[in-house]
C-alpha cells in the first residue's frame, strides 16, 4: 500500500543511515579497486591476489554493520509497517542523484531481509525490480570512456596517447613506439578492405581492468555502422616495463576474458551501470548479471542472475529434472532444461569413500570463489532459502531431493498467495556445460559411423587435449583438482574444459606427491591391493591411468600432450616453483595470439 503521507522522521533516519551504510561500502570497495593500480605498476603479484580475494568479503562485512547499527540507533526491526513503508519511500528519494542507485537498492535488500521478519518478508518493503533509472548517470570530469579520432596515419600516434592516458607510473613502457605500431598494424589489417568512414574512432574505458599480473584496455573500435571490440592486455618483462602483449578483437575473444571460470577484475568506476552498459554492447550475449560479477560486484549479479531466472520462469513451461549425467555422491544436481544453469545442493549422507561434512563442502567451493580460476573453474553463486514453483518440479526430483536432502527442503506457501513453493535451504548455481563424459561418448558414438568418424576423432581429441590443458592450468595456479575423472569436467559452449567438482580440490602446496615404491617381496607385487602406507595427503600420479585412459583412442591423445600428467615429478616440480613464490600467467587469450607469435611487423 503507498503511504499517503511522508511524515515519520523516524523512517527518514534509517533511510539514511542505510544509505551511509551503502556509501561507506562503496567507497572501501572503490578504494581497494583503485589501489590495483599500484599493485600492477609495483608487481605486487601477490598483493594484487591476495585484494582480489578480500574484496569478496566487503559486502556481507558492511551489511552486517549496517544492520547493527540499524538495531541499536533505531530499533529498527520493531518498527511498524507504516514506518517500513516510508522507509522505502524515502530510500529512494535519497538516490535522486546517487551514481550507484542499483546497488544502493540491492544493498537495501541485504539489510531490510536480515532485520524483517521472515512473516514480514514482503516484496512492498524491498526493491522486487529497480525504482531509480540507471540511464545517462554521468559525473562531471570523470567520463566512462574515452573517444579518439584517428585516421590510418595517425593511428600509430593516437594508440601512444591513449595508453598513455592511463597515466600508469612505474618503469614505463618498454617500446611504446613499437607496441602502438603492433596495435595500429592489426587494427588495420582488420580494416584493410574497408573504406574507413568519417565516425571512425577507438572508444576504451577509461578505467584499466586489473587482475592477477596484468592490465587490460577495454573498447571498441567504430566504422561506419560497424563495431568491433578490442582489449589490450598489458604486461610486466623481465625489467618491469610494460609491453602490450596482444590484441583481442570480437565478441569471442571478450567473452573468453569476461569468463565466469576467471577471478573477478579490479576496476575504478563511478557509475558502474555505465560500465556495464558499455561491455554489453560488446558482449551483448552475456547476461548484465555475469557482467556485474566479472566487475566484482558478486551481490548485483545475484539479484540480476535471480530476476532474470524469475521472468525466464514466468516465460517457460518446462518442468526442473535431474541433471544429466553420472550423479553425483556429495551433491544432488538439477537443472531446467530451457535455462543454462545448474543447480546444486549437498546431500545429506554421502558413501563411505566421501569422507567429509558439509562444512568441509562448502569450505572448498568459497576457496574456490576467492581463488584465481584461471579460466579453468567454473564461479558458483550461493543462495539461501531459495523458493521455486512446486508445479515446475518433475515429481521424480523432488522425492530425490526427499531422500538423499531433506534436511535443505521445505515445501509450503511462503508467499501466502496461495501457490506452493519448494524453499531449497541452500542451493549453488553455476553455468550449466556439458560433462566431459558425455560429450566424449558422443564422440565415441561417432567414430563408428564411417561419414562421421574424422570429426568426431577430432572431437575427441580436441576434449582430451582440452582437458589435459585445464588440469595444467589449475596445476599453475596451486590447485590440485583432487578427482580427475571426466565426468567432473565440462565443456562450455566456447568448446574450453572447465572443471566443476570441488569437494576434493587441495592447494596443490599441501599435496605429496610420491611415486608408488618397488614391491619388496612376491607377496606385495602379486596382491593387487595397496600394500604400502599412505598418508592423507599423498598423492600417486602413475596410478591416474587404469581410471582416465581405458579408451584406446582417448589413451593415444592423453599420451601424446599430456603423458606428464602421469608423473610424480611434473606435480612435484610445480609444487616446488610455487612454494619458491613464483606465479605464472595463465592468458585469457590463446598463446598464438601474442605478438611474440606473431610474425609479421609493423607497417610503422
Ligand atoms: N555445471 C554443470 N553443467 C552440467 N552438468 C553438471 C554441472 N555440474 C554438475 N553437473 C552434473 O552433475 C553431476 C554431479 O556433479 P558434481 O560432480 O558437482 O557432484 P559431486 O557429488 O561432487 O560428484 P562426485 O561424486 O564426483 O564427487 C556431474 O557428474 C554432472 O553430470
Amino acid at each position: 500500500m503507498f503511504p499517503q503521507r511522508l511524515d515519520s522522521p523516524l523512517a527518514y533516519d534509517i533511510a539514511k543511515a542505510m544509505r551511509d551504510g551503502f556509501d561507506r561500502h562503496y567507497r572501501l570497495f572503490r578504494a581497494e579497486s583503485a589501489r590495483a593500480k599500484h599493485r600492477f605498476e609495483t608487481a605486487d603479484w601477490h598483493g594484487q591476489q591476495r585484494a582480489q580475494r578480500e574484496r569478496i568479503e566487503f559486502y556481507d562485512l558492511r551489511v552486517g554493520e549496517a544492520v547493527a547499527r540499524l538495531e541499536k540507533e533505531f530499533k529498527a526491526g520493531e518498527q511498524p509497517m507504516e514506518v517500513w513503508h516510508q522507509v522505502k519511500l524515502h530510500f529512494i528519494g535519497l538516490l535522486v542523484d546517487h551514481h550507484q542507485p542499483e546497488l544502493a537498492e540491492t544493498f537495501f535488500n541485504s539489510v531490510t531481509t536480515k532485520i524483517l521478519h521472515r512473516a514480514y518478508f514482503q516484496n512492498d518493503f524491498i526493491f522486487v525490480r529497480p525504482a531509480i533509472s540507471t540511464e545517462y548517470i554521468e559525473q562531471q570530469g570523470a567520463p566512462t570512456y574515452r573517444a579518439y579520432y584517428p585516421t590510418p596515419e595517425t593511428l600509430p600516434g593516437v594508440i601512444q596517447s591513449l595508453l598513455l592516458d592511463y597515466r600508469l607510473q612505474g618503469r614505463g613502457y618498454a617500446n611504446l613506439e613499437r607496441d602502438a605500431g603492433r596495435v595500429a598494424t592489426a587494427i588495420l589489417s582488420r580494416f584493410h578492405q574497408v573504406k574507413l568512414r568519417a565516425n571512425f574512432q577507438l572508444q576504451v574505458l577509461s578505467g584499466l581492468f586489473y587482475r592477477n599480473k596484468g592490465a587490460y584496455v577495454v573498447g571498441k573500435i567504430i566504422n561506419g555502422f560497424t563495431e568491433l571490440p578490442l582489449a589490450l592486455p598489458i604486461l610486466h618483462d623481465a625489467d618491469n616495463r610494460f609491453y602490450i602483449d596482444a590484441v583481442l578483437f570480437g565478441e569471442e575473444d571478450l567473452q573468453m576474458l569476461f569468463s565466469f571460470a576467471r577471478a573477478y577484475f579490479m576496476v575504478e568506476m563511478e557509475v558502474p551501470s555505465a560500465y556495464v552498459q558499455f561491455l554489453r554492447s560488446l558482449m551483448p550475449r552475456k547476461p548484465r548479471a555475469e557482467i556485474y560479477n566479472a566487475l566484482g560486484l558478486a551481490k548485483q549479479g545475484k539479484t540480476l542472475f535471480y530476476r532474470d531466472f524469475l521472468a525466464h520462469l514466468n516465460y517457460s513451461s518446462d518442468k526442473f529434472r535431474s541433471a544429466p549425467g553420472i550423479k553425483g555422491m556429495v551433491m544432488l544436481v538439477f537443472d531446467l532444461p530451457s535455462f543454462p544453469y545448474v543447480f546444486k545442493l549437498i546431500r545429506d549422507y554421502y558413501p563411505p569413500q566421501k569422507d567429509t561434512t558439509r562444512e568441509q563442502i562448502k569450505s572448498k567451493y568459497m576457496l574456490v570463489k576467492q581463488h584465481d580460476r584461471v579460466g579453468r573453474m567454473a564461479d558458483t553463486l550461493e543462495y539461501s532459502n531459495v523458493g521455486f514453483p512446486l508445479d515446475r518440479f518433475e515429481p521424480e526430483l523432488i522425492e530425490e531431493i526427499k531422500r538423499f536432502a531433506p534436511s535443505q527442503l521445505e515445501i509450503g506457501d511462503r508467499d501466502g498467495n496461495g501457490e506452493m513453493e519448494v524453499v531449497l535451504k541452500h542451493c549453488y548455481i553455476e553455468r550449466r556445460m556439458i560433462p566431459l563424459n558425455i560429450y566424449l561418448q558422443e564422440a565415441f558414438d561417432l567414430l563408428d559411423q564411417p561419414e562421421h568418424a574424422h570429426r568426431a576423432s577430432k572431437q575427441l581429441e580436441h576434449a582430451v587435449v582440452e582437458y589435459g590443458n585445464a588440469i595444467k592450468d589449475m596445476v599453475a595456479a596451486n590447485i590440485f583438482p583432487g578427482d580427475m575423472l571426466w565426468k567432473n569436467f565440462g565443456v562450455t559452449r566456447g568448446g574450453k574444459v572447465v572443471f566443476y567438482d570441488y569437494d576434493e580440490i587441495e592447494y596443490l602446496t599441501d599435496c605429496n606427491f610420491r611415486k608408488v615404491p618397488a614391491p619388496r617381496t612376491e607377496e606385495e607385487e602379486m596382491s593387487g591391493e595397496v600394500w604400502y602406507a599412505v598418508g592423507p595427503k599423498d598423492v600417486f600420479p602413475e596410478t591416474f591411468g587404469p581410471f582416465l585412459l581405458g579408451n584406446a583412442a582417448v589413451r593415444e591423445a592423453f599420451m601424446a600432450h599430456h603423458a606428464d600428467l602421469l608423473d610424480a615429478a611434473f606435480w612435484q616440480s610445480h609444487k616446488e616453483r610455487i612454494q619458491a613464490g613464483q606465479m605464472l600467467d595463465v592468458f585469457p587469450y590463446d598463446e598464438a595470439q601474442r605478438f611474440k607469435h606473431v610474425g609479421h611487423e609493423p607497417y610503422f
